[in-house]
């Protein structure tokens, strides 16, 4: 047994260092809850780390973990220290899951030394609805190893114990929530009041693998994430007015499919988007490729626009000084401003080039009738677009210009969050692969629910196709029915 009195100095070491503290917090699945817990502050004290590895490493082999060749996997990123510590202590093996790498590429999921049908300890550090631990379940499975248990440093009983138990992983926690409340009560860290508060919020809020959470006894959908409400849900939420529309279309059509017209030659163009338009809700040009770019051209793509009922995307990917970018949108041989409905702009030089941008817009088109997407991440292998870069990004479109920016563009589902502002993803094809540059493609159903994307960028497979109108109906419906599948809704418009 790992000794009690080991536990509970832990347990008030933890809390010295705020590693946990009690108050009114705003959760991710958005209720609030009376207490927080935050592990990450472990690695500014190595002492704390050290001494919770050895009594991880003792409660593996009380629980009797330790199967020789058990490799070690931490789900990412709090528990990697940890596990590192864990394996190096007791001489296991490790296993490192990448967050972000594709399933095809020079990139390995796992990485690490294995074989399929070894085994591996998932180590994780706070646990609620379990989900962390199953994404690196899923992914440690796909590789062929086997998975049965995970080791948690804090299980806050709201439910993940058994959500990872119907997926056939039995969790282990050093610590309940509730043994820390009684420990920090008989410590006099605490009050009464607090301990009943907590017991209280427990009970009432057991959350669910999928995300909902029942509350008092009722389940209620986790309608604050993005990725499980409905387009219709989302249009009101939308600060930008071009975000907005773009969502009415995509209910209107019941499409999440952006063209990428890559074509050099614009009457292809416009042939191209009278025969897909009834299938997509936003054409993408990239005008500086057309050969015979003309006024005349843009305005017969706009009277498409207007029959198709879809908007045009100028994928110019801005990313210069305010002052540069104004002229480079009003002006040129392009004047992209007086056309496109919506722009991609990099965050790269920060907030100026949206200002930039707006203060190119003349008075006869009016702001609300335009719109920016900005780039978070990009499709390609190697893209420089790190984890920080790209919250950064979503930062400054949420917290400025919201009225101007209608969306992100991104790879990844848990960037953004709002449910005001969509994803557009670039990299689908029915095909999944890479292309002889470093695009990257994913299929439409991996794009829409394992990418979180709203609307989905597809150049190529269409374009390319010999049927562009037929090819661009089958993305469409297979996206959509991903959408339907993703919001919980069966293809008769049932709830599941
Ligand atoms: O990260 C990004 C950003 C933009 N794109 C653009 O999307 C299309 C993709 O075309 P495919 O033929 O489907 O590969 C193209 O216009 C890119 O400029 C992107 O691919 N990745």
């Amino acid at each position: 047994m790992v000794c009690d009195s080991k536990l509970k100095d832990m347990a008030l070491k933890l809390f010295e260092i705020n590693a946990f503290k009690f108050g009114d917090f705003k959760m991710k699945v958005g209720i609030n809850s009376p207490v927080y817990f935050d592990l990450r502050v472990i690695v500014s004290y190595p002492d704390v780390m050290d001494k919770l590895a050895d009594l991880l490493q003792e409660f593996i082999v009380e629980r009797k973990l330790n199967a020789s060749g058990m490799h070690l996997c931490g789900v990412p990123y709090t528990a990697l220290p940890v596990a590192t510590l864990i394996s190096i202590k007791a001489n296991k093996p490790m296993l490192i899951r990448r967050k972000e790498a594709k399933k095809y590429g020079t990139k390995k999921l796992i990485e690490g030394k294995f074989n399929a049908g070894d085994k591996c300890l998932i180590i994780e550090d706070v646990v609620t609805s379990g989900s962390s631990i199953l994404d690196t379940v899923d992914d440690v499975r796909s590789e062929g190893l086997i998975v049965t248990d995970a080791i948690v440093v804090v299980d806050r009983e709201q439910g993940g114990s058994q959500n990872t138990e119907e997926r056939g992983v039995r969790m282990h926690s050093l610590y309940t929530l509730s043994y820390l409340l009684q420990t920090m009560l008989e410590a006099k860290r605490i009050e009464e009041s607090t301990v009943k508060a907590v017991a209280k919020y427990i009970d009432a809020c057991q959350i669910r693998s999928d995300g909902s959470f029942v509350k008092n006894g009722t389940t209620v959908v986790n309608d604050l994430c993005r990725t499980r409400m409905s387009f219709e849900a989302r249009t009101d939420l939308a600060k930008c007015p071009l975000a907005k529309e773009l969502f009415k279309t995509i209910v209107t059509k019941k499409t999440m499919l952006c063209l990428a017209a890559d074509l050099t030659n614009s009457e292809e163009i416009l042939n191209l988007a009278d025969a897909v338009g009834p299938y997509i809700c936003v054409l993408k040009t990239h005008c500086d490729i057309i050969a015979d770019f003309s006024e005349q051209f843009v305005r017969s793509l706009q009277s498409l626009a207007r029959q198709h009922n879809f908007l045009i995307m100028e994928d110019r990917k801005f990313a210069d000084i305010g002052n540069t970018v104004a002229q480079q949108y009003a002006g040129g041989l392009c004047r992209i401003a007086d056309w496109a409905d919506l722009v991609t702009v990099h965050a790269l030089p920060g907030q100026g080039i949206l200002k930039g941008l707006k203060s190119a817009i003349s008075a006869d088109r009016p702001l609300a009738t335009r719109g920016v997407f900005l780039l978070a991440e990009m499709s390609t292998e190697g893209a420089l677009t790190d984890e920080k870069y790209s919250t950064a990004t979503v930062k400054m479109a949420t917290e400025m210009d919201t009225d101007f920016v209608a969306g992100i563009v991104c790879q990844s589902k848990d960037l953004v969050a709002s449910p005001g502002l969509l994803q557009l993803t670039p990299g689908v094809k029915l095909q999944e692969g890479v292309d002889g540059l470093g695009q990257l493609y994913d299929s439409p159903e991996r794009v829409v629910k394992e990418r979180g994307a709203d609307v989905c960028v597809v150049g190529r497979g269409i374009i390319s196709s010999k049927t562009p109108s037929e090819t661009a109906r089958i993305y469409r419906d297979r996206l959509w029915e991903a959408y339907l599948e993703r919001i919980g809704v069966e293809k008769n418009g049932d709830a599941k």
